[in-house]
């Protein structure tokens, strides 16, 4: 694979691609593109939950192994966290093959051993959201309940925390629970707008180690279609907490994201390498294999054609459309 993007003009390549895709990647603010991929596609998708954030870019490595990179707020970030389309984000990844996600997220800390620049692997995540996003491919008249005590699969886990060797800064560390420990929990906050001191303080009284408006309910959809998830944030400020410290602003987050990119680029490169492996072998992206089929409360026979065909587009096969 190369290191540096060749020169790709996105709107001339093919808006077809009829290969499986078995890797996504989401960026999240300040990662629009992976530096390392040079795209041979790029495909806009429409689901029957409406349109991605942006179009889907499709990359090929050194291998032939295809990777899927999409930008969760658009390539010009316009769309506001409460608004990100994590259905339709989800639901496209899955139609083109998608069986495990590495998201990236610009995250605030809320521990002092987090600083700025660090990435981290969280195991957990607490929900502060409001209710306001759909967080569910089910809906009335087809009820299903997946588990989601453990958000994130350990096994990508595992593998992203052999590569903290590769970022670059002084003293920049990577942080999981393999690697420390402990639990590592983002918190999701609904947002726009930054948390109060209060809140920053109430979540570190509930063992919060990082905040982000966006793991849900891009993880809690990506469960539901059985694809493999793990976030890995980048930390870009210490929130509100820090009495001493003036609180967060989108000024002091910009101006670590530059180095968490170029850090997000080189950890992406060894991810895809090793997931091309362990993807191709069986070893990631089976896990949840038909949990779905064996969750749903509605007797299948009750439910209406037009649910059972959206349904098929994300699990072709699961249930009759007679
Ligand atoms: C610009 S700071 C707040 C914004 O940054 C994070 O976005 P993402 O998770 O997509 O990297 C955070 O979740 C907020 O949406
Ligand atoms: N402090 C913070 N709160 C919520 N989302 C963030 N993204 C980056 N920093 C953040």
């Amino acid at each position: 694979m190369s290191i540096h993007r060749e020169a790709v003009d996105v709107t001339k390549l093919p808006h077809t691609f009829n290969e499986p895709v078995e890797l996504g990647i989401i960026g999240g603010t300040g990662l629009y593109h992976l530096e390392s991929l040079t795209p041979v596609a790029r495909l806009t998708i429409s689901t029957p939950w409406g349109a991605p954030s942006s179009s889907i870019t499709i990359s090929k490595t050194e291998t032939g192994f295809n990777v899927a990179f999409l930008a969760r707020h658009g390539v010009h970030h316009d769309t506001l966290p409460s608004e990100v389309p994590s259905i339709a984000n989800i639901a496209a990844l899955k139609s083109i093959g998608v069986k495990a996600i590495i998201a990236f997220s610009a995250v605030g800390s809320l521990q002092q051993d987090i600083k700025p620049r660090d990435f981290v692997i969280p195991n957990q995540i607490i929900d502060r959201t409001k209710g306001i996003r759909r967080s569910t491919f089910f809906e009335k008249g087809f009820v299903a309940h997946a588990g989601f005590g453990d958000p994130f699969d350990p096994k990508l886990s595992k593998i992203i925390s052999k590569f903290g060797g590769v970022l670059e800064g002084e003293n920049v560390k990577l942080h999981s629970k393999e690697l420390d420990g402990k639990d590592l929990t983002v918190i999701c906050m609904e947002g726009p707008t930054f948390s109060t001191r209060a809140e920053s303080k109430l979540y570190q009284s509930w063992g919060g180690s990082v905040i982000n408006m966006s793991v849900l309910p891009e993880a809690k959809l990506a469960r539901e279609a059985e694809i493999s998830y793990q976030m890995i944030c980048m930390s870009t400020d210490y929130d509100a907490w820090r009495e001493d410290e003036e609180p967060v602003t989108v000024e002091t987050v910009v101006s670590n994201l530059k180095a968490n990119s170029s850090n997000a680029n080189k950890i992406a490169i060894e991810i895809i390498k090793s997931l091309e492996i362990a993807i191709k072998n069986g070893e990631i992206g089976n896990d949840l294999k038909g949990s779905i089929k064996y969750s749903v409360s509605t007797a299948p026979k009750g439910v209406k054609r037009e649910l059972l065909e959206k349904m098929h587009y994300l699990f072709p096969g699961y249930w009759p459309l007679e």
